[in-house]
């Protein structure tokens, strides 16, 4: 899987670029502010149809444009060339693969998967569960299309049992309870078994980057733990409908499990250090990116903005080593940065950016 190039138009401060990407390893340099991420976040919305910096992809409109479009050029793992875009145009988004227009964005994730390593992944180790809940779903539905669709049925029944419970229309929660329990379970069984598959890998990546022995790992600690079933699920869902009234909301179910960092027995962001930290949220993605091509042999693309600098000289070089296996990866860089020496003999792009203009 390679990305041969890119054509931006009206993209936050990238008002047109036409770039080659047609290289193992893809250098962006430049001074803050001048497009790098900008360029990064413009990849990812190809390959996902969303921004991993905002929710709302009308942000990423330049000021004064009235849509945004991203095109590539990729050629997959058989060596088959294709084309994807995406639009974003009156806070409409559209996405066209090989010119033909499709209407759900499933059909792009499998497409050209990708992964992205950014300063704000500390938040998986250290942040609220919402983050790490975040991350694993995300891990979990790049490679498997039903927990992605079960994911999708659970949000929406919940959001419609939670505006149930507010309104006071009591008598149809029991319907909802139904199918959260039943989208609920699948998802939970799904979590548990890749958690388990999770820890076959990234506390052995932990100890080969960090050089340490600490033992770190990930605990799944789901919401409905007494349930082995979408009856018993069910039945915890019923028995607390009283406080899901009084509350206004649902208080049990897989969008209240947690996802816990831990060293031994206890949690990793109490015993840590910050660089300790950001380092198990890099491992995190190397980890996310080793577990998809282990399930699906195919090899991301990986984007990776602005985190090697945190690393000292020793683990950026197995950091790097690792990163060695894919087949493209992006690199950000601030001009006073030197390139890393394992990177410098292979096939390489470079480019200086500046006020969103890519040279
Ligand atoms: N919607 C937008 N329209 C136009 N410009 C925008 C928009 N959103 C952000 N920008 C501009 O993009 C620039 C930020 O670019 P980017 O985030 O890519 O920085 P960077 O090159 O990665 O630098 P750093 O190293 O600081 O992260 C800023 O100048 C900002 O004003």
């Amino acid at each position: 899987m390679r990305i041969l190039s890119l054509d931006i138009h009206c993209f936050r401060n990238i008002r047109k670029a036409s770039v080659d990407t047609d290289a193992r390893s893809v250098m962006l340099v430049g001074e803050n502010g001048q497009g790098k991420t900008n360029f990064l976040e413009a990849l990812y919305v190809l390959c996902y149809g969303t921004s991993f910096r905002t929710p709302n992809l009308r942000e990423a409109v330049s000021h004064d444009g009235r849509g945004f479009s991203v095109k590539a050029d990729f050629v997959d793992d058989s060596g088959n060339h294709h084309e994807i875009q995406v639009k974003h145009v009156q806070g409409k988004r559209s996405i066209f693969i090989d010119r033909k227009e499709i209407y759900d964005r499933k059909e792009l994730i499998y497409t050209i998967p990708c992964i992205v390593f950014c300063h704000d992944d500390i938040e998986f180790v250290r942040g609220e569960p919402e983050a790490r809940r975040r991350f694993f779903d995300q891990t979990m539905s790049m490679y498997n299309p039903l927990f992605f669709d079960d994911s999708r049925r659970y949000r929406n029944i919940l959001r419609q049992r939670n505006a149930a419970l507010k309104e006071g229309r009591l008598s149809l929660v029991p319907i909802y309870d139904f199918q959260l329990a039943r989208y609920g379970m699948s998802i939970q069984k799904a979590r548990k078994a890749a958690v388990k598959e999770f820890n076959d890998i990234f506390p052995r990546m932990y100890r080969d980057v960090s050089g340490t022995d600490l033992e770190i790992s990930v605990e799944y600690q789901p919401s409905w733990k007494m349930a082995e079933n979408a009856e018993d699920a069910e039945e915890i869902l019923s028995r607390a409908l009283e406080r899901d009234v009084r509350m206004q909301t649902t208080c049990s179910g897989v969008h209240r499990d947690k996802f816990i960092v831990k060293d031994a027995d206890r949690p990793f962001s109490q015993t840590g250090s910050t660089g300790q930290l950001r380092l198990a949220s890099l491992i995190l993605r190397m980890a996310q990116a080793g577990f998809f091509f282990g399930k699906t042999g195919k090899e991301p693309v990986l984007l990776i903005d602005d985190v090697l600098l945190e690393l000292d000289v020793t683990r950026r070089g197995r950091f790097l080593s690792h990163i060695e296996d894919y087949s493209q990866a992006f690199f950000t860089f601030l001009p006073e940065e030197k390139y890393f020496s394992s990177l410098e003999d292979e096939k390489m792009l470079s480019y200086t950016v500046e006020g969103g203009a890519f040279r």
